[in-house]
């Protein structure tokens, strides 16, 4: 695959390390592009890796084209590439955030291929939820976005008007469930633990809950019923979790995000 990613930044380099750390990813060409390149001289060196500040030749040069700059840097990266494009060979992948397909198609036109995606930056060590929306012609290659986000996690294909939603739950996720995470890691400090040995429970627990449910397709209940000893010290802590609102301020907190999400 030739890949280019136009807007190396937070997400761009999280997807970037992903593909370079899979060994098993189908790769040709990764090229990399932003306005400094400096942060990614690293990646010079490797063979099947180009550096670029300029876009027209990483599409030139590539059959996918992932989109990772901010909202309101992609029309003018949309308007520079269009005389490159060619709709046969390439596919357009959107990962930026509350712009919709039509929006695309506005500026390079609904006869090439546009997929919208949305993955989170767990995507670096191939452990991604990636949502997938297509344009008409973009179902036609949806297999290639699935190839190039399956191998960096897993996927799921929704309707577009979900995606804001799923920006939420999934990428926004990721700074909610370590905001968890930490919060867990505090509380074992404050019963004894070292911070370092806090993280590492906290985090291993975190893990095991997910592949629990994973693994057995239970409802999160189920699997709480089975801790919980009668008259014992977990329904006690969570009881008391609940009146203090844990449920209830994730769920006010998705909310928050959501209608933010709206306003971008
Ligand atoms: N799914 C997720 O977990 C996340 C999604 N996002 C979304 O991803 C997109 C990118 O966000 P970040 O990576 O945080 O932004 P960023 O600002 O870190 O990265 C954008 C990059 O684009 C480059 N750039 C700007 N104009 C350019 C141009 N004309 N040509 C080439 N490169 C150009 C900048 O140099 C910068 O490196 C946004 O739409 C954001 O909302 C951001 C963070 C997490
Ligand atoms: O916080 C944000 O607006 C972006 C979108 C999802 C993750 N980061």
């Amino acid at each position: 695959m030739k890949i280019a990613i136009l807007g190396t930044g937070n997400l761009g380099y999280s997807i970037a390390m992903g593909i370079l750390s899979q060994d098993n990813f189908n790769l040709k060409n990764l090229y990399l592009t932003k306005r400094n390149v400096d942060s990614l001289k690293k990646w010079d060196k490797l063979p099947n890796v180009k550096i670029s500040t300029d876009n027209k030749k990483a599409v030139r040069f590539s059959d996918v084209i992932i989109l990772a700059v901010q909202p309101k840097q992609l029309q003018g990266v949309l308007e520079e590439i269009k005389p490159q494009l060619n709709l046969k060979r390439h596919t357009v992948i959107s990962v930026v955030t509350g712009r919709k397909i039509n929006e695309i198609e506005s500026i390079i036109g609904n006869e090439i291929s546009i997929i919208r995606s949305m993955p989170n930056t767990a995507i670096s060590v191939g452990q991604s939820m990636t949502c997938l929306s297509a344009n008409e012609k973009g179902k036609e290659n949806i297999e290639i976005a699935k190839s190039i986000f399956n191998s960096l996690g897993k996927t799921m294909c929704i309707e577009e008007r979900l995606m804001q939603a799923a920006t939420v739950i999934c990428a926004s996720g990721i700074a909610f469930w370590m905001r968890l995470i930490r919060a867990s890691t505090q509380g074992a400090v404050q019963l004894g633990f070292d911070a370092e040995e806090a993280q590492e429970l906290s985090m291993q627990t975190a893990l095991g809950a997910a592949s629990l449910l994973l693994k057995s397709g239970n409802h999160p209940e189920e699997e709480i019923d089975k801790v919980t000893t009668p008259n014992g010290c977990t329904i006690e802590g969570l009881n008391e979790m609940e009146h203090q609102g844990l449920s209830s301020s994730l769920i006010k907190g998705v909310k928050a995000s959501f209608e933010k999400i709206n306003q971008i």
